[in-house]
């Protein structure tokens, strides 16, 4: 089976550089002349693409292949996929993006799904940083595919000696888990950048993590694919490393810095999906709300602790 993936960023290239282990593989950008001048990604500087990758801006063309990765940031995904006319259908497509869109409340998994139903929709999430799965350094993520036999195809073509995926059928956890994880690596950034300490960390990591079960229990999700690779392995990364932007944003945010907003961070958006999810359902999403008004520069990381800090004693 051949490969496109869409979206040179950081991790569409790095991805594809692994899968250049496996076999030829397409990497399709909207820009061409930085890759084709240099063989590098500027998101990936230093890193050179193998000859197996080949690059082009040609949609048509990248279209061919049977297995299609989608690398586009979370909030672009739908309308990138409205330019494609074909139904595509018997393809794969795998989401390789972490988020809830704003317009529908939808995960990358229910967009794909919603715009091209004749396709069979799965996604690539887990613990990783871009750099590292480039440099080849040992990464494990989860491939979910609601078709186990399509997701066992998936996983063992897109399995690579440094990378190693475990599958799933459970989509739904999948896509929530790395979603809500980049909102607690905001919280816990701006935890850190103000100065709150590590126990504070601890607390917003283990609450948050109660957060994300609690509402993938409400969508019918597996607890263990919370505790897995997308969920927890993810949040354990994201909540701990200063590589992470979405943590770098909290890191901002605490200290009272300025942050570069064409940066992507998929966090900030994703809060205020969820903060709207919340309110429509009567759901209770503390940490979520309170990361969505801190984006918005709506409340101080001081008022946000005094919130969360006051509200009425509960069981654990
Ligand atoms: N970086 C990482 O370590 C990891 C990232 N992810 C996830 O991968 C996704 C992508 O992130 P990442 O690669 O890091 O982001 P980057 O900012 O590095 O790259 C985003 C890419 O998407 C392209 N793009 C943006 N909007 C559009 C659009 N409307 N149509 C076509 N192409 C578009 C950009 O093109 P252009 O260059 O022309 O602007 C760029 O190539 C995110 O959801 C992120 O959470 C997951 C795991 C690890
Ligand atoms: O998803 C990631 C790690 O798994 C990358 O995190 P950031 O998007 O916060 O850099």
């Amino acid at each position: 089976m051949s490969v496109s993936v869409f979206g040179a960023g950081a991790f569409g290239t790095a991805l594809a550089i692994s899968l250049a282990q496996n076999g030829p593989v397409t990497l399709w950008a909207r820009d061409v002349s930085p890759l084709e001048n240099k063989r590098q990604s500027p998101r990936l500087p230093g890193i050179t693409l193998p000859d197996q990758i080949s690059i082009t801006g040609d949609l048509e063309q990248a279209l061919e292949n049977d297995t299609l990765l989608f690398s586009i940031p979370m909030q672009n995904l739908s309308g990138f996929l409205s330019r494609i006319n074909s139904d595509l259908e018997g393809k794969a497509l795998v989401a390789c993006c972490k988020g809830v869109d704003l317009r529908s409340g939808l995960g990358p998994v229910g967009i794909l799904s919603e715009t091209k139903p004749k396709a069979q929709a799965a996604i690539l999430t887990g613990p990783s940083f871009a750099a590292d799965i480039a440099k080849g350094l040992p990464t494990a993520l989860t491939l979910a595919c609601t078709d186990d036999a399509i997701g066992k195809e998936i996983q063992h073509q897109l399995s690579t000696p440094s990378l190693r995926l475990y599958r799933s059928t459970d989509t739904v956890g999948a896509e929530l888990g790395g979603a809500l994880k980049n909102v607690m690596a905001i919280a816990c950034g701006a935890a850190m950048g103000a100065g709150l300490g590590d126990s504070a960390r601890a607390a917003l990591m283990t609450r948050g993590f109660a957060e994300m079960t609690r509402f993938a229990a409400s969508r019918e999700a597996r607890p263990e694919t919370m505790a897995g690779l997308s969920g927890l392995g993810d949040l354990a990364l994201t909540c701990t490393s200063d590589l992470s932007r979405n943590y770098q944003l909290g890191l901002a945010l605490g200290r009272k810095e300025a942050f570069d907003p064409s940066i992507t961070v998929e966090g900030a958006a994703t809060a205020q999906a969820m903060d709207r999810i919340a309110i429509d359902t009567g759901l209770s999403l503390p940490i979520c709300h309170a990361v969505a008004a801190l984006t918005q520069g709506r409340v101080t990381v001081d008022d946000v602790m005094t919130q969360l800090l006051s509200r009425p004693l509960k069981e654990e």
